[in-house]
């Protein structure tokens, strides 16, 4: 790998004073987009990917995107929880033709692969979320733009053909929240996906001194406040987390927007309930990746219990530990519509740029539709609980 690209990687990360969040921030220079070094054939599997993305982002980068909470426990569950599961095989089936396509609130989706929102991407590539959504538009696969990305959504939707969701953290001042909505309708978003996992921060006991350390060195902008802050940076006493959040929230958004609500941090059949009575449009069972509560099941372990009381009345979403096509087989027999992938696309894009992007998704997709002949399924639609045992 080219040691001049990767000694000039250089990451910053700012914390703002008086804010209950922090804000890790690029300054990563690269030239190019994809190492003309890299034999891509050589990288085989996500992990190949994740082994280069090593070498070529900055150490800090790198720890803010591996980071989990304390002794890691939720984070190793994700992925763990996935290799207690068995496939049950069935055989003299036609599978020359397969389909990965899907439906999503009436719309068609070539893949059930979706790519989680995941803040300040430009950590990870200068590109950042500009790369990333332009590989999901070429490979057709929905992106959720995160709260705090470092382009903003309409950015994002005007520079790139992809399909985007909004991740909601609504902001301490509902004003505010108001504009973070409206910017996300305005750009063509129909889905807004609301983040309940996250009243407070994660105990993250690496990435937060960390963060801290570099604290107030650098200001640089956060796409999505831009249109309301000249700097995107929202003044002191206002924060994107808002440990105040209850349920009626859901109602308030429904108000406030025309886009459906999706909660995305149910890991229980009781919050499934909930958000059934609150009037969600769909879920999406997660624990953020392992970084916000220490010791949750992995989140394919709470699947069913969701599934079972959502009983098909909304799609219901996973993500967390998905690291092969396997993986997204099991999450679809276990009842979920579509799967959601954090870590691993943004070690294609730290690795690669939007050319990595690209290829973890081919990468998973390829595994996808060869474990589902191996499995004897030719559509997304026949996966069902019959063909897992765990
Ligand atoms: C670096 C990083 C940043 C993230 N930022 C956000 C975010 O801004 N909003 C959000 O709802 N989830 C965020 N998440 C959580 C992801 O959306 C997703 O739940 C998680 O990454 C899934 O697990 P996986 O990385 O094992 O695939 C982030 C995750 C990572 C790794
Ligand atoms: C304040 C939220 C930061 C982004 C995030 O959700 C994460 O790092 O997991």
């Amino acid at each position: 790998m080219n040691s001049e690209i990767q000694r000039r990687h250089f990451i910053k990360w700012i914390g703002m004073s008086g804010l209950y969040m922090t804000l890790p921030i690029a300054g990563c220079i690269r030239e190019n987009e994809a190492s003309t070094e890299v034999d891509l054939t050589s990288l085989r599997n996500v992990f190949d990917v994740e082994k280069l993305s090593k070498k070529e982002m900055g150490e800090d980068a790198l720890l803010y995107l591996n980071d989990g909470v304390e002794d890691r426990l939720t984070l190793k569950a994700n992925v763990e929880a996935y290799k207690k599961i068995q496939i049950r095989a069935r055989r003299l089936i036609d599978v020359r033709n397969v389909s990965t396509g899907i439906e999503l609130f009436g719309e068609s989706w070539d893949s059930p692969l979706i790519l989680s929102p995941v803040g300040y991407q430009q950590l990870f590539h200068p590109h950042g979320e500009i790369a990333t959504a332009k590989a999901a538009a070429q490979k057709k696969h929905l992106m959720m733009v995160s709260s705090v990305a470092n382009h903003s959504i309409s950015t994002i939707a005007d520079k790139t053909q992809a399909k985007l969701w909004f991740q909601l953290y609504p902001t301490t001042d509902r004003k505010i929240t108001k504009h973070l909505l409206q910017q996300a309708e305005n750009s063509g978003c129909k889905v807004c996906v609301l983040t309940i996992d996250h009243p407070v921060l994660g105990n993250r006991e690496v990435g937060i001194p960390l963060l801290r350390k570099i604290m107030s060195t650098r200001k640089l902008k956060m796409g999505n406040f831009e249109g309301i802050f000249p700097d995107g940076i929202m003044p002191e006493g206002t924060s994107v987390i808002d440990p105040s959040m209850t349920w009626d929230m859901v109602g308030w958004l429904k108000e406030n927007c025309g886009m459906k609500i999706i909660l995305k941090g149910i890991v229980t059949k009781e919050d499934a309930a909930l958000a059934v009575e609150y009037g969600a449009d769909g879920i999406v069972v997660s624990n953020h990746g392992g970084r916000q509560l220490e010791s949750n099941l992995g989140t394919i372990e709470c699947l069913p219990e969701v599934v079972d009381e959502i009983d098909g009345r909304m799609p219901v979403m996973i993500d967390g530990g998905i690291r092969r096509g396997t993986d997204i087989f099991k999450a679809l027999a276990l009842g979920a519509t579509a799967v959601c992938i954090g870590r691993p696309f943004c070690w294609g894009l730290g690795a690669l740029g939007q050319q990595g992007v690209e290829l973890v998704l081919d990468i998973l997709m390829t595994e996808l539709k060869r474990d589902m002949q191996l499995a004897g399924v030719t559509s997304i639609q026949q996966i069902t609980k019959d063909y897992v045992r765990s």
